[in-house]
């Protein structure tokens, strides 16, 4: 290793003894937090099972960024090189339209073998995967609605195809000895003001109940429930609201997904986690970007990302939680963006972890807000930076923007000449 990077290593692990923050034991903490990198980032949520259909569910991708993968075998590859400049073991989170068949198989008939290739790729990579069905881009979808369809045919198909995704959830779990997070996200919801805000919401509960009859052992498989507070297309409602979701995950012992775009404007994830985890057993974050709306940017350093990872870290929530991403941005090389979202939402928690959290909250319960303030402001300047060289190096991976020029002779090597 670089000599330089221990010295600073060393020099900041000096500055932050000082207030009893054992910064190697930080690092050994930090490398057992598996983030979930979304497949979808990969091809513009395009999947392989429905070419010719546009994306719908009231999400949308912006940018024609060149070279983003069509076939499973890209994806993999984009995935590996991506993984390769990002410290530590992680896990990968399909969509079911990403199935890897030559069979011309719909949602309902899905079935584990569909995904052996990608099991095999796990494995062989030390990957987890996780997974969603996809209630979206798909001709029974069209008119908006999927598991809260008034018609019970519409409604049966959707069923089918939630059942059929925690089997093959259930058989990910078991073939790599890592528990899979399916999650559901249904982006059922009207354009203009409903008369009957109700109903829909009594069908999906009935489906999703329905979906989740079947016992699974969660040591290979968890559900999590996502709410939204509006899409495109579905501004006025949306069937699978917070308080809907919130109040099912409780009930049903299920998982609560919070995805930070999809809430109010000023409305922050971070302020939701310690309540959620009063309630809910277990929580998935879809630690994204909303820019005015929820435009799933690519994750950066900014407050909010910041503000979750202190959340998680000062409460001990990690272990209740499972970090997810979920951006898309079309605009720019699309590896890339898994790298600068990984890589972020890894370095917040790590910045998190080397704050002086019981100092913190001594002097919070001691009403000593001016030491709180101090120190918090203190601590943004504390060289972070040079701890995170050092896990990077460590890791085999590249130091700060070094990754930045791999990224773009595999434009150049590969991704261009798609
Ligand atoms: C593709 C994902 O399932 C999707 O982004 C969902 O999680 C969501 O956040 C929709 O807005
Ligand atoms: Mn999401």
């Amino acid at each position: 290793m670089d000599a330089k990077i221990v010295e600073n290593y060393e020099y900041a692990k000096g500055l932050y003894s000082q207030h009893g923050i054992d910064v190697d034991q930080v690092l050994n903490k930090l490398a057992d937090i598996k983030i979930s990198l979304h497949c979808w980032q990969g091809d513009d949520v395009r999947g392989f099972l429905f070419r010719d259909k546009a994306l719908g569910g009231g999400i949308a991708v912006t940018g024609s960024y060149p070279g983003r993968a069509g076939t499973p075998g890209e994806l993999r590859q984009d995935l590996e090189k991506a993984l390769s400049l990002i410290p530590g073991k992680h896990k990968v989170n399909l969509h079911a339209i990403y199935a890897d068949t030559e069979e011309k198989v719909d949602l309902d008939q899905l079935e584990p073998r569909h995904f052996q290739s990608w099991v095999d790729w796990a494995r062989e990579q030390g990957l987890g995967l996780d997974f969603n069905p996809t209630c979206f881009s798909h001709p029974k979808a069209e008119d908006g609605f999927t598991l809260s369809h008034p018609d019970r045919k519409i409604r049966d198909f959707w069923i089918a195809h939630g059942q059929a995704s925690r089997r093959i959830a259930e058989y990910f779990g078991k073939e790599l000895g890592q528990t899979c997070v399916t999650n559901f996200w249904i982006p059922d919801g009207y354009k203009d003001t409903p008369v009957d805000r109700l109903s829909p919401r009594r069908r999906l509960k009935e489906a999703l109940d329905e979906i989740f009859r079947e016992a699974i052992d969660p040591r290979y498989n968890i559900d999590a429930v996502e709410s939204k507070l509006f899409g495109i297309g579905s501004e006025s409602y949306v069937v699978g609201s917070h308080e809907f979701y919130m109040g099912y995950a409780m009930s049903a012992g299920k998982a609560l997904c919070l995805d930070a775009g999809h809430f109010h404007p000023t409305e922050v994830i971070s302020n939701k986690i310690s309540s959620v985890l009063m309630f809910v057993d277990q929580l998935l974050l879809h630690v994204s970007r909303p820019v005015r709306w929820d435009s799933d940017h690519v994750v950066v350093m900014d407050d909010e990302l910041l503000e979750i990872a202190r959340e998680l870290v000062r409460g001990e929530l990690l272990s209740r939680t499972h970090v997810g991403l979920d951006f898309f941005d079309g605009s720019i090389n699309h590896v890339a963006a898994w790298v600068i979202g990984t890589r972020n939402t890894i370095k917040a928690l790590l910045r998190a972890m080397l704050e002086p959290v019981e100092r913190l909250k001594a002097a919070e319960l001691d009403k000593d807000y001016t030491t709180r303030l101090a120190l918090t402001e203190e601590f943004k300047s504390y060289p972070f930076g040079a701890v995170w060289d050092y896990y990077c190096a460590r890791s085999g991976v590249p130091v700060r923007e070094q990754w930045l020029s791999e990224v773009q002779a595999y434009e150049r090597d590969v991704l261009l000449k798609r």
